[in-house]
């Protein structure tokens, strides 16, 4: 991707931050509420932070906020951000994103002036990256560009007695997303114009752009998920989202063992109908993250871990130990389904208070530990319908990640 960026100059991209969030109707504003154990703005960031073309990561908080701001950059290892205090209104907040690169700073940290300088609401978490680039590219040709969706209602205009004045063609018109970019020249020199209305009460920097630099935006259509979080339902809709975003892959880790084998065979057999890529590993080639790595090429965030039923957790212990090592759990709740295999006389009572254990243990690094028993005194056609059922309940484990669920025996 750095070789697309290379002829982009340098960018960067401001990121306002600075709002209440009060039509999402919670106390902490929305970039603050947690999805699936995260700020949404750290979610954001770490979007951003995927295009390594981006230089310069501008978050523009209120100053109430900075302190709150400060841990989450610490606490998820954000990297490349510099915080500004936001201002009354997203314009004023924008504005302030954009004089970072232009005012000298008491503290000297000038930061160089970027050619093209994205705009991105901090509560748009869902960005990907090739359009980022196509965004920033038309900017950079035309001066400025922004995402736009089609409209889903059609935009009328109401008479001031509450009547319809008159409606907009739909099939005409477009909904204004985010990102957009623009020369930064560009954008500046229109923000140092603008009126005091215009900061206060204008939503659009595209028109801004227009109306005091001449230049008109080229608009481009962008995927589904730019949509702005900004009622309740919106942090819903992004949590389940992310879920399956992260539930596209799946690694079954197994011993040698003859009855793990032929369990891991039959429920790898299962899960491949429910899964993009579902690979099978011996726990020999687990030793060490980078094998883990290796066999995604990156992050895999759900694991079903074969225990025989002489050996108990050991498998599930040293996957934790292992996942523990590394940082995988911090952006995102890792899921292990502990399968233990059981016969009709071993006792389910020290596996239940085993995997408790473990689980609550696991649970403070952000992986989420769940007990599953197969019984496998079974002849081939019941084991088979066992494992199915096994199945089930490991695709509802990795789709939901409740944390209520954390240590408890399942049983197929
Ligand atoms: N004074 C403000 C107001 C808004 N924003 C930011 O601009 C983005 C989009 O604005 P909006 O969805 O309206 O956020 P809020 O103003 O927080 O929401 P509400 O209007 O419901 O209060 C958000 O990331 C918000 O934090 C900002 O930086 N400074
Ligand atoms: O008006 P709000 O502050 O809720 O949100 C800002 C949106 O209007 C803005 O992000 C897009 O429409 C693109 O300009």
């Amino acid at each position: 991707m750095d070789d697309a960026a290379k002829d982009l100059g340098r960018c960067a991209v401001v990121l306002p931050a600075g709002g209440c969030g009060e039509r999402l109707g919670s106390l902490t504003p929305k970039q603050f509420c947690t999805v699936l154990g995260r700020p949404l703005i750290s979610h954001t960031l770490e979007a951003f932070e995927r295009a390594s073309w981006i230089k310069d990561i501008i978050v523009v908080v209120a100053s109430e906020s900075l302190d709150l701001m400060k841990a989450i950059i610490h606490k998820y290892g954000h990297q490349r951000v510099t915080l500004v205090k936001g201002g009354e209104t997203r314009h004023r907040s924008i504005f302030n994103g954009l004089k970072v690169f232009s005012e000298n700073h008491s503290d000297d940290t000038a930061i160089d002036k970027p050619e093209v300088v994205i705009i991105h609401d901090a509560v748009r978490p869902f960005v990907d990256e090739d359009f980022l680039l196509q965004v920033a590219k038309s900017a950079k040709q035309h001066g400025a560009a922004g995402a736009i969706r089609p409209l889903v209602s059609t935009v009328i205009a109401s008479s001031s007695d509450g009547f319809l004045d008159y409606s907009l063609e739909r099939a005409r018109h477009r909904a204004s997303e985010m990102p957009q970019a623009f020369q930064y020249d560009v954008i500046y020199r229109a923000y140092l114009q603008c009126t005091d209305y215009d900061l206060d009460f204008g939503t659009e920097c595209l028109h801004l752009a227009l109306q005091y630099s001449n230049v008109k935006a080229k608009l481009l259509e962008g995927p589904p998920d730019l949509w702005k979080v900004t009622y309740k339902r919106d942090l819903y809709a992004a949590e389940s989202v992310i879920k399956e975003s992260i539930s596209q892959q799946l690694c079954i880790v197994t011993n040698v063992k003859k009855e793990a084998i032929e369990v891991g065979f039959l429920l790898h057999e299962n899960l491949k109908l429910h899964y993009k890529q579902v690979k099978a590993v011996s726990s020999s080639m687990c030793k060490t993250i980078h094998h883990l790595q290796n066999i995604f090429h990156g992050q895999c965030c759900n694991f079903i871990c074969i225990n025989v039923k002489d050996l108990d957790f050991e498998e599930t212990q040293n996957l934790v130990d292992l996942l523990q090592t590394t940082n995988a759990s911090i952006s995102y709740p890792l899921v292990i389904v502990s399968v233990h295999l059981t016969t009709e006389d071993s006792s389910s009572g020290n596996k239940l208070s085993g995997v408790r254990k473990l689980a609550k243990e696991a649970h403070k690094s952000n992986i989420l530990v769940y007990g599953l028993l197969i019984n496998i005194d079974q002849d081939k056609v019941q084991l088979q319908q066992t494992v199915c059922e096994g199945t089930a309940i490991i695709t509802a484990l990795i789709k939901d990640r409740n944390p209520a669920l954390v240590g408890q025996l399942m049983v197929a």
